[in-house]
């Protein structure tokens, strides 16, 4: 499993806002790999995990997951893709209000097709291995940030996915939680065998991270 980026050029905004935030853009990021992309802020990190994640359409490029380009499936085959092939661990976590937490890793799990009673087994495992077993049915409002993006971590796994998109996992964490976090998600990038890329500012994760992206080598000329 690889993802190879081709030449991804995207604009976004209208007008006076109109921006490119990534211009022709090639990399390459092999299975088994954590890659730590940095640079600094508004240097198209974000850009870059919405392109790979199948979240944004490129306006020139390819994303080759494997032999499928996500910028040119429709938009039916990319909700597809990203229910079955691509995990996400964004900033606020991205749960469902309501549900606890070990529905939420189920609730992901039957909307990717799999029968949620056959993974509840899977989905304590995962719970446990990322601290969290004494929280299965806490809802999002009674955990804390850092739990949170754990429970996002951990419903990204149960999906075994190719693609494991990971955004500043560190920025709302204190420096313990930070470290075990990044330790955890290098830890399942090479047991489970996934493509990761974790945008970051942190030294630590890049410190952890096995090889590193910098976006100001790919910038936009200066106009935007
Ligand atoms: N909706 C939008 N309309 C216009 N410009 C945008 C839009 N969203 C982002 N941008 C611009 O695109 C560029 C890339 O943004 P992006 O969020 O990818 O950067 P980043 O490296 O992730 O930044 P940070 O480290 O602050 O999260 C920035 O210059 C930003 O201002």
């Amino acid at each position: 499993m690889t993802l190879h980026l081709k030449d991804i050029t995207v604009t976004l905004g209208r007008g006076a806002s109109r921006t490119t935030a990534l211009e022709g853009l090639t990399a390459s990021f092999r299975q088994g790999d954590l890659t730590a992309l940095v640079g600094p802020s508004g240097s198209g990190k974000s850009t870059l995990l919405a392109v790979a994640g199948a979240l944004l359409r490129p306006d020139r490029g390819q994303a080759l997951l494997n032999d499928t380009d996500l910028a040119a499936l429709t938009d039916r085959e990319r909700a597809h893709a990203r229910r079955t092939r691509i995990g996400y661990v964004f900033q606020s976590g991205n749960l469902l209000t309501g549900l606890t937490t070990e529905e939420q890793l189920l609730a992901a799990a039957s909307l990717a097709g799999h029968r949620p009673r056959t993974l509840r087994g899977q989905a304590r495992e995962l719970l446990a291995e990322v601290g969290l077993d004494h929280r299965l049915r806490h809802r999002p409002d009674q955990l804390s940030g850092g739990e949170r993006q754990r429970v996002a971590l951990a419903r990204a796994l149960l999906g075994r996915p190719e693609l494991l998109l990971v955004d500043e996992p560190t920025a709302a964490v204190d420096r313990t939680r930070a470290d075990d976090l990044i330790r955890l998600i290098a830890r399942t990038t090479h047991e489970h065998g996934c493509v990761t890329l974790v945008a970051t500012h942190d030294p630590v994760v890049v410190e952890a991270a096995d090889t590193t992206l910098d976006m100001l080598d790919h910038a936009p000329a200066a106009t935007g």
